[in-house]
């Protein structure tokens, strides 16, 4: 990907779903700082004093985002501090790119019989009524109160990845494909051939009004296996 990839995190907004006019937040255009690492974890954290450029958010939070790796497993968690004194509400995704060889020969499990908000359709409410979801034109969709578990399945690539997620009730699939691919700037134009985002989110089921003091935490971690 030429700048996109990895996992953004989409703080204090998901997509539109919220107060602000920028889509998924302004948290993934800042630096956040390293707070701590070891061999095989880091901990890097975000501090937002409620003004700035983004004072149409008034409400100050700290994140704290931790990665960690043990053995084939990837965990991310975030972790959300109302700093504020009022009530700190807010949605939230890891929007995870992950590298597919061959979309055509990839498949995702797990979200047989789950309701999904379809972002091509206005959010129209559909039900997935398949085991094996292949990605065959442009997806972009919001699973509401996803299962914990799901499968990336990289037939092409001969690996799967399963991924648990903890304390985000909803999960975003998205690939731009073509048309899209095209016209983002930070995307070659046949990216959308080799990479899926499965996203973790507090989405549709949001928004979390955090109180004044209190924490949030949620997480993924993602195990890859070979075929
Ligand atoms: O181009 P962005 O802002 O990184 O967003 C990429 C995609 O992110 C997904 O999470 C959204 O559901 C899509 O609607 C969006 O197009």
């Amino acid at each position: 990907m030429r700048g996109r990839g990895g996992t953004p995190v989409c703080f204090p907004q998901f997509g539109m779903l919220g107060p602000l006019p920028t889509q998924h937040g302004f948290a993934r255009n800042r630096g956040f700082s390293l707070e701590h690492k070891t061999d095989s974890s880091c901990t890097m954290s975000l501090t937002y004093d409620g003004q700035g450029a983004a004072g149409s958010f008034p409400h100050p939070f700290t994140l704290h985002v931790t990665t960690s790796v043990e053995g084939a497993t990837i965990t991310q968690e975030l972790k959300v501090s109302n700093t504020g004194s009022n009530p700190l509400p807010f949605t939230a995704a890891l929007h995870t790119y992950y590298r597919v060889a061959d979309i055509s020969q990839a498949r995702v499990e797990g979200l047989k019989g789950v309701s999904y908000r379809d972002n091509l359709q206005q959010l129209k409410e559909e039900h997935e009524q398949q085991d094996t979801i292949r990605v065959e034109g442009e997806v972009d969709r919001i699973y509401v109160n996803a299962p914990s578990s799901i499968k990336l399945v990289d037939e092409a690539g001969k690996r799967q990845l399963s991924i648990e997620k903890n304390g985000f009730p909803d999960a975003v699939l998205w690939n731009p494909w073509i048309a899209k691919a095209k016209g983002m700037a930070d995307f070659g134009d046949e990216e959308y051939k080799e990479m899926v985002c499965i996203e973790p989110a507090m989405a549709i089921s949001g928004p979390v009004n955090l109180d004044p003091g209190a924490t949030w935490v949620a997480k993924q971690s993602t195990t890859a296996s070979q075929l």
